[in-house]
């Protein structure tokens, strides 16, 4: 079972000891009450610094496009050694984003993000270094190192996300840290040939280094956060706490809940939780990040899968990522010369063309993340905005017999406007359901082997591209790439059916409230007396011999029996009198054993004696001993479950009074009727006088 006990929970649990309502963000500000994870704020915060994580990364990324008429110039770089320069960002990354993937999900978030953002850095600072130095190879260092930290930084920030925002904000969340990760490359190609201009090469090298720092400022913010986050956590919910696991709509659940043993129970409102052994976080997370997923490093959790044990629906996603991204972003490559050679657009219309994709995608992120929310089908709009990149490619690539464009002659505008949704729809949806089809602890493998796949990708069709181009021209290009955006639509269609077939849909389905949620119902339960504040471990034991299951298992056997509800009644009058049963009676005398006298039967020696010196012990039917465990209602009434867990135990096992009955297993008896001869007892005369009993002594 997937188990997202996100910051929201930890936080709405404290609510219940918090003097202030979270609605109440002014007093509990003026009153010195604790920021909670799960305030508003605490979270914006802890996205904000999510999202700028990757801002230096992308601003530094596009240098060489932004910088690119500059670079050659002031290096005396070729074509080629340009664009080795460029892809050495992706080459790398084939393997070392999925190493990369690994180590985030082997030292979590925390050390990963400060870690990464300092390489990054790193290898701007190095470029920095390398272009003031004129020294080529020092630029490829440079680029080598930026681009290990910048893809597996990636990785990271994608699991930040989903950790702190799983549920129904996981892709507005996403989006929002596409769009800065957007305005980071706008920025980057509208600003740095001006500051170029003034600065020269290793000034825009080195503001791209000081916007890097940016970045590790929100790592280190986002340690603390996180880290206080975990503290709340663990104030709030000791070890043994920690059991409580909530069902927020997943995909790990079946294979978690088969790997974790854990037992499911359903409380009669609908709250679905589960209680596993308490344990201590396990080295994947015990350090750097239970507050995300605590239970995940529990002592059953699950370790990181291996990439082949991650299914089918991963791999299909990730292949469509893969496709789709490496079609649009090396089209990004060449789009300027493709417009100009195409449509013969100026250099800026070209440039403005190209941008658009990356335009609309910085608006629509947020956007189409929030309706991914709000109504799911993220499956769906990934298949959908396969097909319009498909679009988008043919009507690029698609000409009339006089050269020009057949389709939106002229307007290649439409076209571009199309791919940018496509792109958006793509990027937008593809993050957030990539974390719903793996299981959380595998989250940065699985990620990493998603970029790394799509590494792989660009850089392929980046070669595809430049050797292509020149002997078979655009057009053939742009028809390569609509076919492999359909073939992506496919892939698509394929991931859909499976995941519907075999995950019930998990990816088109609208998330369930976050955690938080129905932390506020557990809680609000808690105080109502309905639920306990944790599942300690005799709880599934006492459900199995609660009176109610007792009543049950009894009733199951006197119904094997032929008995009814009347039968069953007369045995419970039996117990109540302390008197044996006529079938133990008749049992007693074939067994040639002497049956106590009625008073002393009332004792609870007096029955065990007379049932344990029958020769057939096991044989005996336990009519008589099986006594009515549930003294304060009658055997069909059906007690809550929510109460029933809330029953002390101590309330289910009574300490008799003296005197009282017990059965021979030692449950519980109903207080003892006044200790009268049976024959001036008002209930024994009535049982005498009834018919049934009549029969029954006759017999
Ligand atoms: C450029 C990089 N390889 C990439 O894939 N970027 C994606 C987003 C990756 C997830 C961000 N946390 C993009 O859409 O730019």
């Amino acid at each position: 079972m997937r188990n997202v006990a996100s910051y929201g929970s930890i936080a709405k649990v404290d609510d219940a000891s918090a003097p202030f309502s979270a609605s109440s963000p002014a007093a509990s500000r003026w009153s010195g009450r604790r920021v909670r994870p799960s305030d508003a704020l605490y979270r914006n915060a802890v996205l904000t610094v999510a999202c700028v994580l990757t801002f230096g990364l992308y601003f530094c990324y596009d240098t060489p496009g932004a910088l690119v008429t500059d670079i050659t110039a002031d290096l005396h770089l070729t074509s080629f050694r340009y664009n080795l320069l460029v892809s050495l960002y992706s080459w790398p990354n084939t393997v070392m984003v999925f190493v990369g993937g690994l180590l985030i999900d082997r030292y979590g978030n925390r050390k990963s993000a400060v870690a990464l953002t300092l390489l990054v850095l790193v290898g701007q600072l190095i470029m920095t270094a390398a272009v003031t130095l004129r020294w080529y190879w020092l630029l490829l260092v440079g680029r080598f190192v930026f681009g290990i930290g910048g893809e597996s930084l990636n990785v990271c920030q994608s699991t930040i996300v989903s950790r702190w925002f799983a549920g129904h904000e996981l892709a507005m969340a996403f989006g929002f840290s596409l769009t800065v990760s957007r305005i980071g490359s706008i920025l980057s190609f509208n600003t740095l040939p001006y500051v170029h201009g003034v600065v020269g090469l290793s000034g825009a090298f080195a503001v791209g280094a000081l916007i890097c720092t940016l970045s590790i400022a929100a790592a280190s913010v986002f340690v603390c956060l996180d880290r206080y986050a975990e503290q709340c956590r663990a104030r709030e919910s000791p070890p043994s706490a920690q059991a409580w696991r909530y069902r927020v709509d997943s995909v790990e659940e079946e294979e978690e809940e088969e790997a974790t043993g854990s037992m499911a129970m359903e409380l009669e409102d609908g709250i679905r939780e589960t209680t596993t052994a308490s344990g201590d976080a396990g080295p994947s997370t015990a350090t750097s990040e239970p507050p995300e997923r605590p239970q995940r490093g529990s002592a059953r959790t699950p370790p990181p899968r291996s990439p082949l044990q991650l299914g089918l629906s991963f791999w299909l996603c990730s292949l469509i990522g893969m496709l789709a991204y490496s079609t649009v972003f090396s089209f990004i490559a060449v789009g300027g010369d493709f417009f100009h050679w195409r449509y013969g657009a100026s250099r800026e219309y070209s440039g403005f063309l190209v941008s658009l994709v990356y335009d609309i995608s910085m608006f629509m992120a947020p956007l189409l993340g929030r309706s991914f929310d709000q109504v799911g089908l993220r499956g769906i709009f990934l298949l959908t905005s396969c097909a319009l990149s498909t679009l988008s490619f043919r009507t690029l690539g698609t000409h009339n017999a006089h050269g020009n464009p057949a389709l939106f002659p002229r307007i290649p505008l439409l076209s571009m406007l199309t791919l940018g949704l496509a792109f958006s729809g793509v990027s937008s949806s593809l993050w957030p359901s990539m974390t719903l089809v793996v299981p959380a602890a595998s989250l940065g493998t699985a990620l990493g082997v998603a970029q790394a796949l799509q590494n792989f990708g660009t850089s392929t069709a980046s070669i595809f591209v430049g050797r292509t181009v020149d002997d078979f021209g655009y057009d053939y290009v742009m028809k390569v790439f609509a076919g492999v955006s359909a073939v992506a639509a496919v892939l698509a269609v394929w991931w859909n059916l499976d995941d519907w077939v075999h995950h019930g849909g998990r990816v088109n389905r609208v998330l369930p409230p976050e955690p938080a949620d129905e932390a506020e119902l557990r809680r609000q339960l808690i105080a109502a007396g309905l639920a306990v504040d944790y599942v300690p471990l005799y709880v599934p034991v006492y459900v199995l011999i609660s009176p109610q299951a007792i009543d049950t298992v009894r009733r199951a056997y006197y119904r094997r029996l032929g008995e009814g509800e009347m039968g069953m009644r007369r045995r419970d009058l039996y117990a109540r009198l302390g008197i044996a049963h006529p079938d133990v009676q008749r049992k007693a005398a074939e067994a040639g054993v002497r049956l106590p006298r009625p008073e002393s039967l009332q004792r609870p020696t007096g029955i065990s004696a007379a049932m344990t010196t029958t020769p057939r012990g096991s044989a005996t039917p336990p009519a008589a001993p099986i006594v009515s465990a549930s003294p304060a209602r009658s055997p069909g009434m059906v007690v809550p479950s929510a109460t029933r867990l809330s029953t002390p135990m101590a309330s289910a096992s009574p300490t008799p009074s003296p005197g009282s009955g017990r059965s021979i297993e030692g449950q519980p008896q109903p207080p003892p009727l006044p200790r009268r001869p049976p024959s001036s007892s008002l209930l024994h005369r009535s049982w005498k006088e009834s018919p049934v009993d009549r029969s029954n002594r006759s017999s």
